[in-house]
């Protein structure tokens, strides 16, 4: 029996239960920004794999402490440069000229950085101050990493940093998870592409937009089915060649007699797995399978519930189609100002993160929570979670929250 009115909670674990393994495929370290790891980075060498020296300067064998050492220069006896090291051994007595990154010769206990040495007719001698520096100088072998450790693991999300590692590991290529594929249509006759000329009654399609951009900045790949009219055969032609992983529709999702689009993906075996979620804004959310093991996620129209309803079930399914972990919840700020107390349905407010006169984080939801509101959300840093039934919050008191993905 299809569920109705079932907890955000439930509704998230049932996404990430019903989407598919992650497939992994090997890529082009290149290639891989963003992309999830399916199998570790393992480090094949210890980096640094020798001990570098971390300054130009000269390689000396001996004590830096040692005061009978000090007084005499020392003999230069060669070059040790990055790539390209310097074959003999340091003696006492003796120096090996060395530059940042380049290996420390055998013998070397300490590097001298040239700004504290002097040149003389004698050789090379060293000034006070690097006699006293405390300093080696030297980076030991495998000070970054060590040969067989594992640096990234799987699940884990390509960012510049990790990429960078794992490039510093010598990986030329990387395991990853397949992108899963999902279709995105919008319904309405009132929907006109943004730059297309609306009648009076009409307005721009803005929904799609959100919901592409969401899918690809979580890690999927996104494919416009387009805007069909509340028209049974239109919305059914549209979803029957799609071969996507995930099907997402945007409107039509209420109860009003031009709610079609379950009524029309019936015709392709539609069998609903929930109808609705205890949640505002977004209760007519519903997700379910046609005849083909398609897995179709229902959102409602009103852009807030569409984008609110997209972080919190949306994300996950996509998450765990890339075997990532499931992020670390929940978040807490305190309010910037009171809020009342919640009513029967699990609520998400439109919020901003503002510092308040002690520099502290908080949270100030906007006073218009309509869910058609598109401007408020353009502004939002999160949402605070307001549990079913909640009481009344006062300024300072802690909140959960959700945190969008935002580019500053
Ligand atoms: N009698 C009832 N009416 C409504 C109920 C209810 O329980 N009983 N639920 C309300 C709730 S809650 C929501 S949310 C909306 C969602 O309804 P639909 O999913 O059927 O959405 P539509 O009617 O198609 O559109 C709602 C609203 O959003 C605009 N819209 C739709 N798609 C887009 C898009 N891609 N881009 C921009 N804007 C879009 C549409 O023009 C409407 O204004 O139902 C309530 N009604
Ligand atoms: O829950 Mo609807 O999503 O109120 O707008």
């Amino acid at each position: 029996m299809t569920r109705k009115g079932i907890t955000v909670d439930e509704a998230r674990a049932f996404l990430r239960e019903v989407a598919p393994a992650p497939v992994p495929r090997k890529i082009a370290l290149r290639k891989a920004l963003g992309r999830v790891l399916t199998a570790p980075v393992v480090a094949t060498r210890d980096q640094p794999p020798f001990d570098a020296s971390a300054m130009d300067g000269y390689a000396i064998c001996k004590s830096l402490t040692d005061p009978v050492a000090q007084s005499a220069p020392l003999k230069l006896i060669g070059e040790s440069i990055a790539g390209k090291r310097f074959e003999g051994r340091v003696e006492w007595g003796q120096c090996v000229r060395i530059f940042t990154g380049a290996p420390v010769p055998d013998g070397a206990k300490a590097v001298v950085i040239q700004e504290n040495v002097r040149h003389t007719d004698h050789g090379i001698f060293i000034e006070a101050d690097g006699w006293n520096d405390p300093k080696t100088h030297i980076r030991p072998r495998g000070q970054d990493f060590k040969a067989g450790h594992e640096l990234l693991s799987a699940g884990l999300r390509l960012d510049p940093w990790r990429l960078s590692l794992a490039a510093a590991a010598g990986s030329k290529s990387v395991t990853v998870a397949r992108r899963p594929r999902i279709a995105i249509l919008s319904t309405g006759d009132e929907l006109v592409a943004p730059g297309d000329d609306p009648r009076p009654d009409q307005i721009f399609e803005s929904g799609s937009f959100a919901l592409m951009a969401m899918c690809r900045q979580w890690g999927a790949k996104a494919e416009f089915l387009g805007v069909e009219s509340d028209d049974l055969d239109g919305i059914h032609d549209a979803v029957k060649a799609c071969e996507a992983d995930l099907i997402v529709t945007i409107g039509g999702a209420s109860v009003g007699d031009y709610d079609l689009v379950k009524p029309a993906l019936e015709r392709l075996g539609l069998t609903l797995d929930f109808s609705s979620i205890n949640i505002r804004p977004g209760k007519p959310t519903w997700t379910g399978t046609l005849a083909n093991d398609q897995r179709v996620l229902g959102l409602p129209g009103n852009p807030a519930s569409a984008m609110v309803c997209a972080q919190l079930f949306l994300k996950p399914w996509i998450e765990a189609a890339l075997g990532q972990p499931e992020p670390p919840q929940p978040h807490r700020l305190p309010m910037a100002s009171d809020i009342s107390a919640n009513g029967p349905r699990e609520t998400f407010l439109r919020a901003r993160i503002v510092t308040d006169a002690s520099g502290q984080p908080t949270l100030k939801p906007f006073a218009d929570q309509d869910s058609s509101l598109i401007a408020v959300f353009s502004q939002s840093d999160a949402l605070i979670r307001r549990p079913a039934n909640a009481p009344a919050l006062q300024r300072g008191e802690m909140a959960e929250y959700v945190r969008l993905d935002r580019y500053i």
